[in-house]
């Protein structure tokens, strides 16, 4: 506490493109804000770059990651830690940005390091499925680590963000909403403007799911379509979206769709994002060439989310008894696992079926 008001210190989980960029972005909001105090940990998974310098070392020496944000300033503000216990020391505003295949290894290796009290926030686009069904990341943080999550999903292309073009965000919370406005706060800057909304499933599943519609959207590309089956490919993706989040969660609002996290993120990943464009080669090389291979040569670690988030998806999916009814969302599975050819993106909509039978109610396509 200073003056009777509480202070807050921020820590970020992650250190990849978004994630560099992240505490970029709020190291600059830190160091003028007297409610937060300046320094913004930022935990590195270490590696050894090809120069045989630790990848932490490097960051804080040069005030860049060169491995995942090459070429931009993080502000001497931002302290780059290997140790994940030293990195959230102290920290009350937790931000966590790592692929999600990665989060729940970490959050279990945090349980008990926390300070009490400490809320997190998910920018991770992603979710697991359990025994007991899905889990959407910010539950899973908030479950294993008995805190309160939050989730920020937009149409966030991080290198965008990084030399400061204009980008909107959506903040998802539960009940809390003056938690949600420190948030919003936190990450608002003139040309990150961000707004708040009651409706954290609804906005996490909407940052979740348009991967994998970008990667249909990929796959229609490095299928040399045009312009107009790429814009089907978006409008039947959101519909499987909404419709998909609203079987998960009745709660999920219509409006949501309508955010920076919904249809603006589902336009910008479609159009720039990492899993377009290594759909597109895949496409392009008749499938023959894993999303493994190709993430690894394309992207030099960064990670595809697309491809998991379809497994995962396709998983519930199947369970449920509900793969007829998003054909879509099936479709780039099977696409990616090798088990239908590319073109099949386009070749689905002869089967879609009657879509109203669910529950019997009035579809919501
Ligand atoms: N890059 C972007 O433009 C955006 C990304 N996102 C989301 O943010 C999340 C994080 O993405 P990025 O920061 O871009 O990461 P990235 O794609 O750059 O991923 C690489 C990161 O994973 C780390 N890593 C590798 N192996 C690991 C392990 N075993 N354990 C822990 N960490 C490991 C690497 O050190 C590196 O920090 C994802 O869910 C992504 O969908 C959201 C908006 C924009
Ligand atoms: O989520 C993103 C933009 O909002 C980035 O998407 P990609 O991971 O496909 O680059």
């Amino acid at each position: 506490m200073e003056n009777g008001h509480a202070k807050y210190r921020v820590a970020v989980i992650g250190s990849g493109n978004w994630g560099s960029v992240a505490s970029r972005l709020i190291a600059s909001n830190t160091a003028k804000l007297p409610s937060f105090y300046d320094e913004v940990r930022m935990w590195v998974f270490e590696e050894i770059l090809p120069t045989g310098r630790k990848l932490s070392e490097s960051i804080n020496e040069q005030n860049e990651n060169c491995k995942y944000l090459p070429g931009i300033k993080l502000g001497t503000n931002v302290i780059a830690d290997p140790d994940l216990e030293s990195a959230v020391k102290d920290a009350n505003m937790l931000v966590f940005v790592t692929p999600h295949q990665f989060v729940e290894g970490i959050c279990k290796k945090l349980v008990g390091k926390l300070t009490p009290g400490a809320e997190a926030i998910s920018l991770i686009k992603g979710m697991e499925v359990k025994m007991e069904g899905p889990c959407m990341i910010s539950k899973l943080i908030a479950d294993t680590l008995g805190i309160n999550c939050c989730v920020l999903m937009g149409a966030n292309i991080a290198n965008e963000i990084a030399v400061e073009e204009f980008s909107e965000a959506t903040i998802g919370y539960r009940k809390d909403k003056e938690v949600a406005n420190r948030w919003a706060k936190l990450f608002t800057t003139p040309y990150f403007l961000v707004s708040v909304a009651e409706d954290i499933e609804g906005v996490e599943l909407c940052g979740t799911l348009k991967n994998i519609v970008a990667i249909a959207a990929g796959l229609v590309d490095g299928l040399d379509m045009g312009n107009n089956t790429k814009a089907a490919i978006m409008r039947i993706g959101l519909r499987e979206m909404r419709a998909f989040s609203k079987l998960l969660f009745p709660s999920v609002r219509d409006n949501t769709f309508f955010e920076s996290c919904g249809v603006a993120d589902l336009i910008t990943t479609c159009l720039g994002g990492r899993n377009r464009r290594v759909a597109e080669a895949f496409a392009r090389n008749g499938g023959k060439r894993s999303f493994d291979e190709l993430e690894a040569e394309m992207l030099r670690g960064q990670k595809l989310q697309g491809v998991s988030t379809a497994r995962e998806v396709y998983e519930v999916l199947t369970y449920r008894g509900w793969q007829e009814l998003f054909p879509l969302l099936s479709t780039v599975h099977e696409i990616c696992i090798g088990q239908l050819p590319p073109t099949s993106i386009v070749e689905y909509s002869e089967h879609t079926p009657n879509l109203s039978i669910i529950g019997g109610h009035t579809p919501f396509y």
